[in-house]
């Protein structure tokens, strides 16, 4: 039975050290499953609202606990997050806070899998996952809002797209980080990390991508299969006065439009995430319709993980992919539907952390579970590699 016995939950620290929310679930026959939210710094303006943790945990609590405990199903996870939009009642979980329901909802999905006997990636995907693994795009320099005099451009990315497994990819995005360290050194740039574990120098960008085409170019020689790179520009978060503000200069959208073209060809950019501003759905219909032959055109703000926004972007040809991120809308539901509706559109699925985490993995097995083509969840750093670690498990069925 997995009917829903108990849910605790506790303030515990990120990787910022800042607090967030974390559940436990247990249920009537003792399966049990604990998950904690992540937090963005560049989050995107349409987000779902993430409470102060003591107010998201007392609201949660106050709302959602009675509507689960002696309620709910584990097992069932689209009762359970049914139930958690009923105990909220807004469109943006703003009075539990999406930090709650989205801690909630992944602790009752892994006290469903541990029920159930099955790993979280099956219980969530069914039987027939496993066999694919998706390319991790590991952030291994970058700047924005995730580091200070750093570079604008938020993530530069490796992306191992040649690596023949998912443990080949790990390590290979691992080397460009370390790559990337050396060849700074030997620059003598002083550098330290961002929030992500990405090295943060303070250098133009261009000379982040002199580094990145140096680096991605070693690495992939010395491990003989192909390595890329790509960016997350995060866009929205320079966007000022109808301009986007570049430290040295600003583009206007039509030159912000060619620069990024401009950067796709000359480099072979194989990812670029939030290109224009999260309301700009025009804009990114234009760089998709100039270059989407050539690279992945992802969403992140644009789309913030919700359907109703993907759809307007489906229907604008807005872009080829789509980030997701659970906490952004605030249960795994409406997580794995904003990939089900993507997929059924030809667009590639990118699961990804936040700048803010914790040594949660769940999203390692969304990946697996909704057979997503990349995972973005960095490169270095503990609450990152739990996540690379994970995969490389459930890749040897190690779990
Ligand atoms: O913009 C992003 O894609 C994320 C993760 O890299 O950053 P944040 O969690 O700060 O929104
Ligand atoms: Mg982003």
């Amino acid at each position: 039975m997995t009917q829903i016995a108990e849910i605790r939950l506790r303030r515990v620290l990120d990787s910022r050290a800042n607090g967030t929310v974390e559940a436990d679930v247990l249920t009537e026959s003792g399966g049990f499953g604990r998950a904690a939210a992540p937090s963005g710094a560049s989050t995107g303006e349409h987000e779902a609202i993430e409470l102060a943790p003591e107010e998201a945990i007392a609201a949660a609590r106050d709302r959602a606990v009675p509507r689960l405990v002696g309620e709910a199903y584990a097992g069932d996870q689209r009762g359970v997050d049914r139930a958690l939009h009923a105990a909220d009642g807004t469109d943006d979980f703003s009075e539990i806070g999406a930090n709650s329901a989205v801690a909630i909802s992944m602790a009752a999905a892994k006290a469903g899998a541990d029920m159930l006997g099955a790993p979280l990636y099956q219980h969530l995907g069914g039987a027939f996952r496993g066999e694919n693994f998706p390319v991790p795009l590991g952030n291994v320099i970058g700047g924005g809002e995730h580091a200070a005099d750093a570079t604008d451009i938020q993530e530069f990315l490796s992306a191992p797209v040649g690596a023949p497994s998912v443990t080949d990819a790990v390590f290979a995005n691992a080397a460009v980080h370390a790559e990337v360290g050396d060849v700074l050194a030997e620059r003598g740039i002083p550098a330290g990390k961002g929030d992500e574990g990405a090295w943060a120098p303070s250098v133009e960008d261009e000379v982040a991508f002199e580094i990145m085409a140096e680096a991605t170019e070693t690495m992939s020689d010395d491990v003989g299969f192909e390595i890329g790179f790509g960016l997350d520009v995060a866009a929205a978060e320079m966007f000022e006065d109808g301009e986007y503000q570049y430290s040295d200069r600003t583009r206007s959208t039509d030159e912000q439009v060619e620069y990024v073209a401009d950067l796709v060809r000359e480099y072979d950019l194989v990812y670029v995430e939030d290109p224009l501003d999260e309301n700009d759905f025009e804009g990114f219909a234009e760089l998709t319709d100039r270059v989407g032959e050539e690279t992945l055109i992802c969403g992140d703000d644009l789309f913030v993980t919700n359907t109703e926004r993907l759809q307007r972007g489906i229907e604008q040809g807005s872009a080829n992919s789509i980030l997701i991120k659970p906490n952004q809308i605030g249960t795994l539901t409406d997580a794995f539907d904003a990939v089900e509706l993507a997929g059924r559109n030809g667009l590639d699925a990118v699961i990804s952390h936040r700048s803010g985490e914790t040594e949660d993995t769940t999203i390692a097995h969304l990946a697996v579970a909704t057979d997503a083509p990349f995972i973005k969840t960095g490169a270095a750093g503990g609450e990152r590699t739990a996540k690379l670690n994970e995969l490389i498990r459930i890749a040897e069925d190690a779990l």
